[in-house]
């Protein structure tokens, strides 16, 4: 498969390596730091697929140039989904299949799903509150992070106490508390907590590398050329 790559920071350049390791070859790059290639350069007899990790100011506008240029395109930054109904409507009307996906790690995926069981059985037995913590590295701009997001409305939806969510602690009983901490290298912790005056009961998921990511990002994008419509994880892992 010929792959266009943007974004050529931690994602970027982990995704390239095990792209050329699966035999994939790279279209091309599109950074800030090669300015002169740009999505426009490149047409569908050129690109199978582009891969974008970028930023959350940026990824919209890279994905709509993907849309309008017939690239599908497999998109894993965070923190642009108020941009998410226009980028559907882009993707009707261009024919031109995309996937989006918080967090590309099966593990990940897998936990949402624990987490929204288990806050339909915690619901059901009554008595407990519950709290969602992210952890990452430093370097990341957006918080929650999309994974906590994720999580937070699986919750919203299985647990008819929280009605919303909030970024901090909160006294207000129906309000999800999603606590933010950035802290080294840490590369992305997810901790969904119930706790009750008896006790406490924690689903957690700890990316080691972000091999989990690389390699599901990968596998949605072999999977995306030659369809049409918008896309997630609960479709390629038929969860
Ligand atoms: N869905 C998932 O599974 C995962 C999602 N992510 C998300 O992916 C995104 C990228 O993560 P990560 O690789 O760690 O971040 P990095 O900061 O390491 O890399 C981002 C790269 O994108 C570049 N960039 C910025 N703006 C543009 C643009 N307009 N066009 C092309 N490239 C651009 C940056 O350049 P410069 O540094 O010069 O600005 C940088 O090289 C984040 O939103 C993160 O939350 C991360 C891991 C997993
Ligand atoms: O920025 C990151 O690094 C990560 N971002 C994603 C998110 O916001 O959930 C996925 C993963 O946790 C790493």
């Amino acid at each position: 498969m010929n792959i266009l790559l943007i974004g050529y920071g931690k994602m970027g350049r982990a995704i390239e390596a095990q792209a050329r390791a699966r035999g994939h070859q790279i279209a091309g790059i599109i950074d800030p730091s090669r300015p002169e290639v740009s999505i426009t350069d490149f047409t569908p007899a050129q690109v199978d697929v582009a891969i974008e990790f970028t930023h959350p100011d940026a990824a919209f506008q890279n994905v709509a140039a993907c849309l309008r240029a017939g690239l599908p395109v497999v998109c894993g930054s965070t923190g642009w989904l108020h941009h998410f109904g226009e980028a559907k409507a882009l993707s009707q009307q261009t024919g031109t299949p995309l996937f989006y996906a918080s967090n590309y790690s099966v593990g990940v995926n897998l936990f949402f799903h624990f987490s929204e069981y288990m806050a339909a059985k915690m619901h059901q037995f009554g008595g407990y509150d519950v709290q969602v913590r992210e952890i990452h590295h430093t370097q990341k701009v957006d918080q929650p992070s999309g994974t906590a997001l994720t999580v937070a409305e699986g919750i919203l939806r299985h647990f008819p106490g929280k009605t919303t969510w909030r970024n901090e602690a909160t006294s207000e009983a129906h309000e999800l508390a999603v606590l933010s901490e950035r802290e080294g290298a840490v590369i992305g912790t997810h901790i969904v907590t119930y706790s009750c005056p008896a006790d406490t009961i924690e689903l957690k998921h700890e990316a080691h590398t972000r091999e989990g990511f690389v390699q599901g990002a990968l596998l949605a994008a072999e999977w995306l050329p030659g369809r049409q419509g918008v896309f997630g994880m609960n479709d390629l892992l038929g969860l």
